[in-house]
């Protein structure tokens, strides 16, 4: 079992979570997923990983007085599998700032939307009322400030005209799912690290997001080396 350790952090579907799980299987991901956490026990993601057997832990916030003694009994589970990296993959709770700072520059989030545009929930609805004709999705380190950390890379998408927000949402999601593997492998291979609040990628600083593409193509040419 490959050592740097994996915790996600999911409350929807987990495609994102079985992509992950995919490219560890075929070895792409020299990782492994430690432990899968959720504010939703019945979300799709805690149920792929139970089915493969993987540490689950999930806790639902009117369980607890608060927002914070929630985070509290949750993220101290996270810290229990001694994670390497934390990756909010549709976590849809916002994480306190004791919480954020105790894993700093280990947690990541997936979101959906070319950040600094359309921080939050609903950005496929958001970029059609706004009339973009571009959408994505950024992977960032986790502040906390909502979805404002400093994005490592992104993945672009079209917006087509009869596109609605159900659609928006099916055709990014196999790209979210390239991203977050590319950005993941990355992390866990020591090329792309976090320091002073700046992305480093092979030790230099990154001044704008790598596109997936450009990251892809720095994989392949070190796989090939
Ligand atoms: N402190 C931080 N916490 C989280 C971040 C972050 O950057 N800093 N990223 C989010 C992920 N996220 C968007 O990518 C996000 C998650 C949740 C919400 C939100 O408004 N949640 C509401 C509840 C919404 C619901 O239950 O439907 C809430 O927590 O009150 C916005 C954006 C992960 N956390
Ligand atoms: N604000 C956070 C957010 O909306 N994240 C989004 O949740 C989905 C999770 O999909 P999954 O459960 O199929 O992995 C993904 O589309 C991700 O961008």
């Amino acid at each position: 079992m490959p050592g740097f350790r994996i915790a996600v952090l999911a409350s929807g579907r987990g495609s994102n979570l079985a992509a992950l799980l995919r490219a560890i299987g075929d070895g792409r991901l020299p990782a492994s997923i430690v432990g899968v956490f959720s504010d939703k026990p019945g979300c799709g993601a805690i149920a792929i990983a139970r089915e493969r057997g993987l540490h689950a832990v999930a806790l639902r916030p009117r369980d607890y007085a608060d927002r914070a003694a929630h985070d509290e009994a949750l993220f101290s589970a996270v810290g229990d599998v001694q994670p390497d990296l934390i990756v909010c993959a549709g976590y849809l709770r916002i994480i306190t700032d004791t919480t954020v700072r105790r894993f700093e520059d280990r947690m990541i989030n997936l979101h959906p939307s070319l950040l600094p545009r359309h921080p939050g929930l609903d950005t496929h609805a958001r970029v059609l009322a706004a009339g973009e004709a571009e959408h994505g999705a950024s992977v960032h380190a986790v502040i906390p400030a909502l979805d404002a950390g400093p994005v490592l890379a992104q993945v672009r998408l079209d917006v087509g005209v009869g596109d609605t927000p159900e659609s928006l949402a099916d055709r990014l999601s196999p790209r979210e799912h390239a991203l977050l593997v590319a950005c993941t492998t990355a992390i866990a291979g020591g090329r792309a690290r976090l320091a002073g609040g700046r992305w480093l990628f092979d030790g230099q600083a990154l001044d704008q997001p790598l596109r997936l593409d450009a990251l892809d193509q720095l994989q392949r040419e070190t796989a090939h080396a």
